[in-house]
């Protein structure tokens, strides 16, 4: 059976670089391109790629996927900075290459998916719910990806489930004491050396808690992601959100 042809965008990044490792580790993969910044997008054409992993900055990804979607190649893609806006304008260029796959993963790593399965069963069953997210300084977008889809899960939970909004009797708060509000979700971001990437789902009823936590300790953790994403890309047009959908979490 032919190898899937596999371009990493952001190659030289800290999860890029890792995920060039991976796909060349890949039997059924071969890595064809593996692209910075400043590189021509035509390599990918001329590498006969299958699959982009999309793997730059909020600045860059549009751009990037535009190239890639335009040009029929499927796409995996982890960056962040995802907005109504900008799924809509994705969604337009899909529309016009009905055959080609894109996957958004906020999250890579299985951990951090079923932090948000289990953050959204549980999230009515509790008055008051807060997300806090703990990473590395040398990210630049906050809250995290990860952190903004568990909030918008939880919201949408309680909403469905007809719950009240948590007790919060703040009247006078410093900006930013509490947190950045997602769909009505207090999200806490941490920035800390010696993190990389983290995230605490605390939930509160009268008389008990619970804390639902994933850590992510190396990028490692994202990579069986990845490689199942791009294997699952080429046969899924049209938008995925989420690596929820190519995982049978139910079973
Ligand atoms: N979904 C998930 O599971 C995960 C998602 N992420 C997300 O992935 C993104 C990258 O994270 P991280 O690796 O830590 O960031 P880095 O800054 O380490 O890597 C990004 C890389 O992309 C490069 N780049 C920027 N623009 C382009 C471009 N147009 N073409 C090719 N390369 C480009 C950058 O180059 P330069 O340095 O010159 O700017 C840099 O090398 C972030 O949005 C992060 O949140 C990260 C981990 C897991
Ligand atoms: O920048 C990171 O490191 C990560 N970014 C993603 C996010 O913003 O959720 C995924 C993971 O948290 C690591």
């Amino acid at each position: 059976m032919s190898k899937l042809r596999v371009a990493v965008l952001g190659a030289k990044g800290r999860i890029g670089s890792e995920a060039v490792r991976a796909v060349e580790a890949a039997e059924d993969m071969e890595l064809v391109a593996a692209l910075g910044r400043g590189d021509k997008l035509d390599t990918l054409v001329e590498s006969g790629a299958q699959v982009v992993v999309e793997l730059t900055t909020p600045d860059s990804v549009m751009e990037n996927l535009e190239f890639a979607v335009g040009h029929g190649m499927h796409a995996v893609v982890g960056t962040t900075g995802w907005t109504e806006d900008r799924l809509a304008q994705l969604n337009s260029w899909l529309a016009a290459s009905p055959r080609t796959g894109v996957l958004i993963a906020p999250n890579f790593s299985i951990g951090a998916v079923l932090t948000m399965k289990f953050a959204e069963v549980a999230a009515p069953y509790f008055e008051s719910v807060e997300v806090i997210e703990l990473h590395h300084p040398k990210k630049v977008d906050a809250p995290s990806g990860t952190a903004s889809r568990t909030a918008q899960l939880i919201a949408a939970a309680r909403a469905k489930a007809g719950s009240a909004p948590a007790p919060d009797a703040t009247r006078t708060a410093l900006d930013g004491a509490r947190g950045a509000d997602v769909d009505g979700v207090p999200v806490h971001s941490v920035r800390l050396r010696g993190l990389l990437a983290h995230q605490e789902v605390l939930l509160g009823a009268e008389g008990e808690t619970l804390t639902i936590r994933h850590d992510s300790l190396h990028h490692s953790s994202f990579m069986p992601g990845i490689l199942l994403g791009a294997r699952k890309v080429v046969s899924a047009p049209g938008l995925t959100f989420g690596l929820e959908h190519f995982l049978d979490l139910n079973g």
